[in-house]
Parts: C-alpha cells; sequence; structure tokens
C-alpha cells in the first residue's frame, strides 16, 4: 500500500449524480462501498466533503445574500452531506464519526484533533464537516487544513473529472490533461480545480495532492495502492 492514512475529499456537487442537486442514493452507495473496501484494507479514512450540491456560499451572495451568512449555509450543507455519508456507511457495518468545526454537540462531535486521531487508529472513519467553520473558506481548504493537521499521506480529491488539465474539461473540449503538475504551476496557470489556499497549505507542508474521477469504479483503491490515476499535484 502506497498510503496508509488518506483525506478523501469528496465534490459535493458529484454527489448529486444525474439529479443534479441534493443527495443521489446510488452515487452515495457506490462511493460508501469504495470507502468500506479502503477500511477492510486497513487504511485509516478520513473524509472531507463539499455543499455544492446543495449551497455554495458565493451563489447565494450573487444574489444578494450576506456573503457571511450564505457562507454559513454552505458549511451546514456540508453537515448535511456528512451525516448522509455517515449514515450509508454504517448501514453496511462501517464504524464512522462526524466531526464538526461549528459545535451541533446533538448532532456530531466538535472539532478536537487529538480525538480525530484517536479515531483514526481505532480504525474508525472520519467525516469532517462544517468546512473550517469560517467564512470565506471553502471545503477544499478544509482538506488541506485537516490532512496537514492529521499527518496524512495524501489528499485525494475525488471528483467528476478525470484529472486537472491546462482549461476547464467541462467547457473546453480541446483541453489538455497533465498526468503530473507542481504545486507552483497549479497556482501560476491559475488551474481552478481547487482553490489557491488549498493548493498554497500543501505546498508549504508537501502534502500530496491526486485528483481523479470517482464515477469511474476501483479509482479510489487504485490510487491508495499506488497505481497512476488521474493527476499529481506535487513538489
Ligand atoms: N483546469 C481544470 N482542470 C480540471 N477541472 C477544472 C479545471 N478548471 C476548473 N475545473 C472544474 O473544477 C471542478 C472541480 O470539481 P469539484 O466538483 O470537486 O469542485 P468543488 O467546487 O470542490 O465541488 P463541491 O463544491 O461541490 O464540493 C470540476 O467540476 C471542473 O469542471
Ligand atoms: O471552510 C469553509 C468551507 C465551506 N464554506 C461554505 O460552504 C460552501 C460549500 O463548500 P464547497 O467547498 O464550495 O463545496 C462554500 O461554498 C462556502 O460557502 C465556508 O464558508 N467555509
Amino acid at each position: 500500500m502506497k498510503y496508509n492514512r488518506i483525506l478523501l475529499k469528496l465534490s459535493g456537487e458529484a454527489l448529486a449524480g444525474s439529479q443534479g442537486s441534493g443527495v443521489c442514493n446510488e452515487v452515495l452507495n457506490q462511493i460508501c462501498d469504495e470507502v468500506k473496501n479502503l477500511h477492510k484494507m486497513g487504511v485509516e479514512v478520513a473524509i472531507v466533503i463539499g455543499g455544492g450540491n446543495i449551497h455554495r456560499g458565493v451563489a447565494g451572495a450573487t444574489k444578494g445574500m450576506d456573503r457571511t451568512t450564505s457562507d454559513h449555509m454552505g458549511m451546514l450543507a456540508t453537515v448535511i452531506n456528512s451525516l448522509a455519508i455517515q449514515d450509508c456507511l454504517e448501514r453496511k457495518e462501517v464504524k464512522t464519526r462526524v466531526m464538526t468545526a461549528i459545535e451541533m454537540a446533538e448532532i456530531a462531535e466538535p472539532y478536537i484533533r487529538r480525538r480525530a486521531v484517536r479515531h483514526l487508529e481505532k480504525k474508525r472513519v472520519i467525516i469532517f464537516a462544517a468546512g473550517t467553520g469560517n467564512p470565506y473558506f471553502t471545503t477544499d481548504t478544509a482538506a488541506a487544513l485537516r490532512a496537514n493537521e492529521i499527518d496524512a499521506d495524501v489528499i485525494m480529491k475525488a471528483t467528476k473529472v478525470d484529472g486537472i488539465y491546462d482549461k476547464d474539461p467541462v467547457v473546453h473540449k480541446d483541453a489538455v490533461k497533465f498526468e503530473e503538475l507542481k504545486y507552483i504551476d497549479v497556482l501560476n496557470k491559475g488551474i481552478k480545480v481547487m482553490d489557491s489556499a488549498a493548493i498554497s497549505l500543501c505546498m508549504d507542508n508537501e502534502i500530496e495532492i491526486i485528483v481523479f474521477n470517482m464515477f469511474e469504479k476501483g479509482n479510489i483503491q487504485k490510487v491508495v495502492i499506488g497505481d497512476h490515476v488521474g493527476t499529481v499535484v506535487k513538489k
């Protein structure tokens, strides 16, 4: 196994599947089956999920909402997605803990780093919810922050595209895919697959990022055993 402790960043938007918003049961089940496989292999798994299938702060602000309020809604959206993943994993008999960056102790544990690491050591899958707890950030930055804090070996960004391209492949059909990129190149080229705060945090602490397609069965496992999938971002 190449990686023993991973931070899996799941796209909220992709969780909607073809229905466009909300949580698609089929996608949820597929992802959770793959997480269960990793868990069986003994990999320590921490998950951060976005909220793009429910609410994005910027979208609300564009329509005139107060940005901070809109970001609070976005962070709550990530809690909804995290609970959906927890529920699905537990139905598959995988022990989990949701830890929130904003206290809501009736629903989930507050995030405490030492407890998070202990959960991982006890082979519980942890799901970090509510982003960083601060507005004006994204769950990519939350993933980078938590990956650093728990000393993860890698950030695996599972998304709807199969890697990083020279321009957004969803918009440009002639986009060209990179197999490997340096952090600094992602920043200099202004590539929008992840926000620059997240990339900078990973660059400073040399945590590798792998961007890959979450809809291709087996991809998550392939990344963990060291097969080349998607695009690798490193030093
Ligand atoms: N150069 C690029 N290469 C690859 N993807 C790109 C690029 N530029 C923009 N993108 C877009 O980045 C997105 C990244 O996917 P993802 O769904 O994880 O975004 P996200 O904002 O983190 O999602 P969510 O907020 O729902 O969690 C893809 O939808 C892709 O279209
Ligand atoms: O640290 C954070 C993380 C997220 N938000 C808000 O949540 C939404 C959803 O997250 P995505 O990463 O876009 O999926 C985001 O748009 C922000 O509004 C936040 O404020 N702080």
